[in-house]
């Protein structure tokens, strides 16, 4: 890991500030006999410059919540907003130019584009936009993810851990206000882990960036400023800094806590201290901590997030 950068026009965001919120956000998949409540009602709100981590068990509707956050899916009720645009009712060409504009994506699903190099790919969004890369942020960036001697490549002749590094840069270059990873460490060993877990931390505490990720990784969700737990389509329970100990704790127990509107339902906002290495520099990163990866969720509708159609 290199040393911290220092970006003088780059603060960390106002604490105060929303960058993105859901209400009563509810997704049914199907009908009839064949219906899923994925989201049941998830009422949630991300401070600017904060970064959270969304933890459950596999089909607890953590990637379907990702997915329609980030406008990439859309809810069956309720609403959600990007800063202080709301998502409800926006066209196809709308929506995108939000995503474009305001949101970074790192999803294994959004591969990188094959024949263009990892330069190219990173600068990709940025180059629709028709904006100008800020080379200084480019420059810490890939030095920060270890990758400017592969920025010449393209994407069959990079590792997996270099292309989500490159998938992460592409993801951070264009300075989005918040920054979606669905399971972003999925596919990396320990060392990569801990340099994409460190430039998130240090887009959220040097750049005033906001992250959200889901992920199976208690060390991953260590990370995180907060970290929500969903189980059945519903928020659970929500640590507050959490160690990855007191992550681990959660998960275990996570089928025994009952749903917010069931008896004896435990709130959101029950908070557990612990330490919290924010450095990204400290100690080996398990990727497959915890209970490991599983099938990725529905693969979103479009491949590259970024284009207008
Ligand atoms: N396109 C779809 N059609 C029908 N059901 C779906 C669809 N996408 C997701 N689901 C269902 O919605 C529920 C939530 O799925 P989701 O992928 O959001 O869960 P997840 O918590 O991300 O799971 P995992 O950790 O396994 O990726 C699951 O029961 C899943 O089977």
């Amino acid at each position: 890991m290199t040393s911290t950068p220092t970006v003088a026009d780059r603060q960390p965001g106002p604490q105060h500030l929303i960058a993105a919120s859901a209400q009563e956000l509810t997704k049914v998949y199907g009908t009839g006999d064949t219906v899923v409540e994925a989201l049941r009602g998830v009422t949630i709100s991300f401070r600017a410059g904060e970064f959270t981590a969304i933890m459950g068990p596999s089909g607890s509707g953590k990637s379907t919540l990702m997915h329609c956050l980030a406008g990439l899916d859309v809810a069956s009720g309720g609403r959600v907003q990007i800063g202080e645009v709301d998502l409800t009712g926006l066209d196809d060409k709308a929506m995108t130019t939000i995503r474009r504009d305001r949101i970074g994506f790192v999803f294994q699903a959004f591969n990188l584009v094959p024949t263009l190099t990892a330069a190219e790919n990173i600068t990709l969004p940025v180059d629709i936009a028709g904006r100008e890369v800020d080379r200084e942020w480019f420059d810490t960036v890939v030095d920060r993810l270890g990758i400017r001697d592969r920025l010449e490549h393209r994407p069959a002749e990079l590792s997996g851990g270099q292309q989500q590094r490159v998938a992460c840069a592409r993801a951070l270059v264009g300075k989005p206000s918040i920054i979606f990873g669905d399971e972003p460490t999925g596919n990396l060993d320990s060392r990569s882990s801990g340099e994409v877990l460190g430039i998130l931390r240090a887009a959220t505490d040097e750049f005033g960036q906001t992250v959200v990720i889901v992920t199976h990784d208690p060390r991953a969700a260590s990370y995180a400023d907060r970290v929500v737990f969903l189980a059945d389509g519903q928020i659970v329970r929500e640590l507050q800094r959490p160690s990855a100990d007191d992550v681990f704790e959660v998960m275990k127990n996570l089928d025994e806590i009952p749903a917010p509107n069931g008896p004896g339902a435990a709130g959101a906002g029950s908070a557990a201290s612990g330490p919290i290495d924010r450095s990204g520099a400290s100690g080996p990163i398990d990727s497959r901590a915890g209970s490991g990866p599983d099938e990725p969720g529905e693969t979103p509708p479009e491949a590259n997030p970024y284009e207008v159609r």
